[in-house]
C-alpha cells in the first residue's frame, strides 16, 4: 500500500519492491501522484499494479484508463464496484463488518479488504466472519506488522495481506530504496515462513 508524493519516483519504488521479491503493489490515489505513477509501472510484467483509496467511480474509471490492474475502496462503494465490474477489471472493496460483507456477495465480489484489521481486532475478528462466510477470501491491511502477519496468514481465508511499513514515506521522500527492498524481502520471508 503505497502513498507516493512524486511520480518520478515510480520506477526506482517498482525496481525496488520486485528486488525484494514482491509481485503486486496498491498505489493509492491519497496524492496527486497516484494516478501517473499507476501509469508508469503498468507496463511492467514483473509487478501487478493496482490502484487504492478509489472513492468515485470516476477515479476508478480514471485509474483503470491509467494502466491499473485492480482498484481497492476503504468501504463498500457500490458505485465505484459497478464501474469496476463493467470495465472488467478486478475490485476488492474494504468492509469492517458482517453487512458490508453481504452487500459484497451480493455485488457478486468475494474477496474483500478487512480494514482498519488491527484496529477492528484483527485476526481473531477475521476468523468470526469467516465462519458464516464460507467462500469468503480477506486482505487484511491496517496496522498488519511483521509480528502480526503470521497470525493473519496462518487462517485459510486470508488471501494475502496489505500494509504500508514497507513503503514507508520517510523512506520513500529520502529515495531509500535499498531500505524498501530490505523491507519487501523481510515481508516476503515473513509470508512463506
Ligand atoms: O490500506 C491501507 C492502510 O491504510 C494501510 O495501513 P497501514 O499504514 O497501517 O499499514
Ligand atoms: C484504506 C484503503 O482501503 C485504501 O486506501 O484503499
Amino acid at each position: 500500500m503505497v502513498v507516493l508524493e512524486d511520480a518520478r519516483h515510480a520506477d526506482a519504488l517498482g525496481d525496488a519492491l520486485v528486488k525484494g521479491g514482491l509481485k503486486a503493489a496498491e498505489i493509492t490515489l491519497r496524492t496527486a501522484a497516484g494516478l501517473d505513477a499507476i501509469e508508469a509501472l503498468a507496463g511492467r510484467d514483473d509487478l501487478v499494479v493496482g490502484a487504492g483509496t478509489v472513492l468515485t467511480a470516476q477515479q476508478a474509471e480514471r485509474a483503470i484508463a491509467a494502466g491499473a490492474r485492480f482498484v481497492v475502496t476503504p468501504g463498500f462503494a457500490p458505485k465505484v464496484v459497478a464501474a469496476c465490474q463493467d470495465a472488467g477489471v478486478l475490485v476488492v472493496p474494504g468492509v469492517a463488518t458482517a453487512t458490508e460483507i453481504q452487500m459484497a456477495l451480493d455485488a457478486g465480489l468475494d474477496l474483500v479488504k478487512f480494514f482498519p484489521a488491527e484496529q477492528l481486532g484483527g485476526a481473531a475478528t477475521i476468523k468470526a466472519l469467516a465462519a458464516p462466510f464460507r467462500g469468503v477470501r480477506f486482505i487484511p491491511t491496517g496496522g498488519v506488522t511483521p509480528a502480526v502477519m503470521p497470525d493473519y496468514l496462518a487462517l485459510p481465508a486470508v488471501a494475502a495481506v496489505g500494509a504500508s511499513w514497507i513503503v514507508a514515506p520517510d523512506l520513500l521522500s529520502a529515495q531509500r530504496w535499498d531500505e524498501v527492498t530490505s523491507r519487501a524481502a523481510a515481508a516476503v520471508e515473513v509470508a512463506a515462513a
